[in-house]
């Protein structure tokens, strides 16, 4: 039984690690679903540390979520062992930013490659189970590298009209794409939300793409809260 627990037990290089202070701005985009941008979530040495090291691991990329289609995800993927230094410092900020969350509530750390002409066509992150028998109750999808174009992450359910926010908001959003919510790649912004309804059913106005890079790459860093 213990075996089969996810590896939390004492790590010395984990427990002694000194992680960077990351002071985060974090703005609400939409209150149902809940969804909040988090700008300067992950810092410039992080990203660069994740870069490298997601680089080492990558694999293509394995689908999440219904709906179901061929070549859904063209991304490379790395998983990141849960004693990876700056990965328990993500972990850790992004449970305590859900309230002091325990870190075992936090997935393994997957870091996402896109080159040119890759993409992650519109997909929920529940309904997936495959990988821990969990639900993925929320999402913190982080940007390591942004060297690209249109290469953001779109909520095709989600209406917002930018015209009538505060121009601010356009740093980190499409504001002239229509009503459809679409976050631009913002190296070291990430943005939180949550997948569930209350009643632990998938939320399916979180349906959301990785759209296909333009002109060079991005690099992602998904972090799941797992139920
Ligand atoms: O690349 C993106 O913008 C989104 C990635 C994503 O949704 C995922 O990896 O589950
Ligand atoms: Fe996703």
């Amino acid at each position: 039984f213990l075996l089969r627990r996810w590896p939390f037990t004492q790590n010395t290089a984990v427990d002694a690690f000194v992680c960077e202070p990351s002071r985060y701005t974090s703005r609400v985009v939409s209150y149902d679903p809940l969804i909040v941008h988090l700008e300067n979530f992950i810092t410039p040495a992080e990203r660069e540390y994740l870069i490298e090291r997601g680089s080492r691991s990558l694999v293509a990329s394995r689908d999440g979520g219904p709906p179901k289609e061929g070549q859904a995800r063209t991304s490379s993927t790395a998983f990141l062992p849960h004693n990876d230094t700056v990965g328990a410092c993500l972990q850790k900020r992004a449970a305590e930013f859900q309230g002091f969350l325990p870190r075992s509530k936090i997935e393994m750390l997957q870091v996402v490659q896109y080159k040119q002409g890759q993409e992650y066509r519109p997909h929920f992150d529940w309904g997936v189970k495959s990988a821990h028998k969990a639900e993925r109750e929320t999402t913190i999808f982080g940007i390591l590298e942004a060297d690209c174009e249109n290469c953001g992450t779109q909520f095709p359910e989600i209406a917002v009209d930018w015209s009538k926010e505060d121009e601010r908001w356009c740093k980190f959003v499409d504001c002239g794409e229509g009503e459809i919510l679409t976050f631009k790649a913002v190296a070291g912004s990430a943005v939180f939300w949550k997948n569930l309804h209350e009643d632990g059913t998938g939320d399916r106005r979180t349906l959301h793409a990785g759209l296909p890079v333009q002109n060079g790459t991005k690099v992602g860093l998904n972090i799941w809260t797992i139920i």
